[in-house]
């Protein structure tokens, strides 16, 4: 029998949906960033050793470090073993996922604001991306094409994926033909906070980048916290969540599948339905008992249900929306008759999906959208991973003599409004010579 949360009215028990959130977010994840601070720690002091001794103890694997980069060899044998379906439907996601985000590609510009004074901005794309790919509890190649074709289209020069190995030291099959397909430069076989080290400070065998992305469990998303700075982070990416809106006439079966979806990520993912018809909750409830038996992953999903799972009565569809702006989910359904007139009213979460026939896996696969979402709340300020992560910006300006004396004396003004005579002399001494 499980047993998940149920809070009666969610508007006046609102503290105990911020329990859930808190125990998932904050202090309550000390322990795992001690963890990943200390493996941060050795892996810039003792490079390779430490990230093969991590790999040992984290992995099963012993490795020397000639070891950790996958080979050509490696690829090859990968590729043959590989369904032709599963290459060919990775194949048709990529043309989905490459075709969305090249809306997302941002151009340098430059305007004449008016005679003399020139301003723009000119966009590079960052030299050298790290992407993280989780490899622990599944393998994700959808996480590769979610990671590496974006960086492919803002024009990154080398694209270095870090996987953790399995138990053989090999990287799945299924992980290096979706780095074919999707171009990564250069893969190498590390995985946790270890990676997320290696790819921040460099090791003698793993090169430094300039930033990291991608998801993972809790490990890895507290090193990428933790090394924000040292490189460019993407967000905080970590273990799945969902959040369901649903209504009397939504199909309880079908919620219990996507509730289950996420849950079976990882025993720290977060599923969570909220709606207006409490006696949906009764259905939903009855049909994860019956379909959680067929799972393969029952036992993660059934922890993480226990753990992190919410049924939430709210009185009607504003205090659901209330509910889910709080929560800011990482994916949010919209499993309502009409979810387009809902959707303005939505301002925290990762993904959204509207209507039944638009489960979340949709997203996870094949849509378009990247899948790389923030989690813990941080939709409030984060967004997808996307083309523009992968790009920096530098300002420009050009200004005429005339131009420059035209505008000296507001400069001048505010230089000494800020007690800074060196910056005001250098306009001054402009127009006086
Ligand atoms: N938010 C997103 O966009 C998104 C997308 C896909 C997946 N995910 C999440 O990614 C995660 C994948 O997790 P995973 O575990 O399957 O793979 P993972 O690759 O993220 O983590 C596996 C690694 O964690 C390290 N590790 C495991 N136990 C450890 C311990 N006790 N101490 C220190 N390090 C340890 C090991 O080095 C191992 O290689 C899930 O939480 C999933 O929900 C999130
Ligand atoms: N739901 C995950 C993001 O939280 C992404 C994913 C990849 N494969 C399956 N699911
Ligand atoms: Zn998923």
């Amino acid at each position: 029998m499980l047993k998940i949360k149920r809070i009666k009215d969610g508007r006046k028990n609102v503290d105990q949906v911020k329990e859930l959130l808190d125990s998932r977010s904050g202090d309550n994840l000390a322990k795992y960033r001690d963890v990943a601070a200390d493996v941060l720690k050795k892996v810039k002091a003792e490079g390779d050793q430490a990230v093969l001794d991590y790999t040992s103890r984290f992995d099963g694997v012993e490795f020397d470090a000639s070891e950790l980069e996958v080979t050509e060899a490696e690829i090859k044998a990968a590729l043959k073993e590989v369904d032709t379906d599963f290459i060919e439907a990775l194949k048709n996601a990529a043309v989905n996922i490459e075709e969305f985000h090249a809306e997302q590609k941002d151009k340098s510009w430059q305007k004449q604001k008016k005679p003399g004074i020139i301003t723009g901005q000119v966009c590079r794309p960052l030299k050298k991306a790290g992407v993280y790919v989780p490899g622990g509890r599944a393998a994700y190649p959808s996480s590769v094409l979610m990671t590496v074709i974006p960086a492919k289209v803002a024009g990154v020069e080398e694209i270095i994926m870090l996987t953790p190995p399995d138990k053989e030291g090999k990287v799945s099959p299924v992980i290096l033909a979706a780095a074919e397909i999707a171009g990564a430069d250069r893969i190498f076989k590390v995985g946790g906070a270890q990676a997320v080290a290696a790819a921040a400070y460099g090791t003698e065998t793993i090169p430094g980048v300039d930033i990291i992305v991608g998801p993972g469990n809790i490990y890895v998303s507290m090193a990428k916290e933790l090394v924000f700075g040292q490189v460019k982070i993407d967000m905080i990416a970590g273990p799945s969540e969902i959040m369901i809106m649903a209504e009397k006439d939504s199909n309880p079966a079908y919620i219990a599948a996507d509730l289950m979806s996420q849950a079976e990520h990882d025993p720290l993912a977060s599923s969570i339905l909220v709606t207006d018809a409490p006696e949906l909750i009764g259905e939903v409830e009855r049909e994860l008992e019956k379909q959680i038996e067929k799972m393969s992953k029952k036992d993660i999903i059934k922890e993480s249900l226990e753990n992190f799972g919410l049924m939430i009565e709210v009185e009607n569809q504003k205090a659901a929306m209330e509910m889910i702006n709080l929560v800011a989910p990482e994916h949010l359904e919209l499993a309502v008759k009409n979810p387009f007139e809902l959707l303005p009213a939505v301002e925290n979460a990762g993904s959204i999906f509207l209507g039944e026939y638009t489960p979340e896996p949709i997203g996870d696969y094949y849509a378009g959208p990247n899948h790389v979402l923030p989690t813990n709340s941080t939709a409030r300020f984060f967004s997808p991973l996307s083309v523009r992560d992968f790009v920096k910006y530098s300002g420009f300006i050009h200004y005429s003599k005339e131009a420059l004396k035209e505008a000296s004396g507001d400069v001048i003004c505010l230089a000494e409004g800020e007690g800074l005579d060196a910056h005001a002399n250098s306009v001054r001494i402009r127009k006086e010579n």
